[in-house]
């Protein structure tokens, strides 16, 4: 008989709710019911405020859904997701470390020795492109160089599953492109389970396997789930000029624009979460 690969991460109908200041209780996401196969690249989209990063928050352990289930590799999720890797929007880099102490302190922490940790913190700089820079500080370094280093700092410790939230969100274009084919070609080498949290849905049918799609807050659903089919290797930049990259923008877009108006009006209201 076959085996079946087990799940990365599952969400069986997570509801989350936060309890506000003034006593009100606000449901950010209802009924959330997603799966992200091993080895496989799923992202997330939805208008602004809608719940992505609540709902990585979830996956993340960091969050626990007031209704439904978490399992990671077929097991319910008790405390912090420890297969999964998180890679912010923010810099979660120490300013007064070097770019190797970074990237080795994610072994460091764990007991590895610290002359094992700086050489595989080295490998791992090169990986990204940043072998030559191993002795700069965070502030020595462009914000794309940033980012190369705090992949290495998730990726170094090899987790199962990552969890990326905008991680490429306050980089320029081109850097931005760049730094979606180095993730692809990282993410190709040892296809970890990936999700990733983005609003650029161009972004999301460049980079992933699937386009799970959000609808505005409160209580925001998954209103959409679509395959990419999409051959790989894939250049995120040239992709994007393919017909069925247009075709699929085109479909997903139609579901995805009233939501996001929806989204940005909520965004502005007062009294709003
Ligand atoms: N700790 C909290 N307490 C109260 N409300 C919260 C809390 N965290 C998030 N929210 C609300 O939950 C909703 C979802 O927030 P979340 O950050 O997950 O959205 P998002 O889709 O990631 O947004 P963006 O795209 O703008 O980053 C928002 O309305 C937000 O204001």
């Amino acid at each position: 008989m076959e085996k079946t690969e087990p799940t990365a991460v599952a969400l069986d109908s997570a509801t989350v709710a936060f309890r506000l200041a003034d006593g009100r209780v606000y449901t950010a996401v209802e009924q959330a019911n997603f799966a992200v196969a091993n080895g496989e690249f799923v992202a997330i989209v939805g208008p602004t405020g809608c719940g992505k990063s609540t709902l990585l928050n979830v996956a993340a352990g960091l969050l626990r859904p007031a209704g439904g289930a978490v399992r990671i590799f077929d097991k319910p999720l008790a405390g912090l997701n420890r297969d999964a890797g998180y890679l912010f929007q923010a810099d979660a880099l120490f300013p007064w470390k070097t770019a190797i102490d970074n990237v080795a302190i994610g072994l460091e922490i764990r007991g590895t020795p610290r002359a094992e940790a700086l050489a595989r913190a080295q490998k791992w700089l090169g990986s990204v492109g940043l072998g030559a820079f191993a002795g700069r500080y965070p502030h020595m370094l462009s914000g794309g160089q940033r980012k190369r280093v705090a992949l290495a700092q998730v990726l170094i410790r090899d987790p199962k599953i990552l969890l990326m939230d905008e991680p490429f969100g306050p980089l320029d274009a081109q850097t931005r492109q760049i730094m979606g084919n180095l993730l692809l070609e990282l993410w190709t080498a040892d296809r970890k389970a990936v999700l990733f949290v983005t609003h650029d849905l161009e972004e999301a049918i460049a980079l992933a396997d699937r386009v799970v799609i959000m609808s505005a807050g409160p209580s925001a659903r998954i209103i959409g789930d679509w395959r990419i089919t999409l051959p790989r290797p894939r250049d995120i930049s040239e992709v994007r000029m393919e017909k069925d990259f247009h075709a699929l923008h085109r479909e997903i877009w139609s579901v995805l624009k009233d939501e996001v108006m929806t989204g940005y009006v909520q965004s502005t209201q007062a009294g709003a979460a």
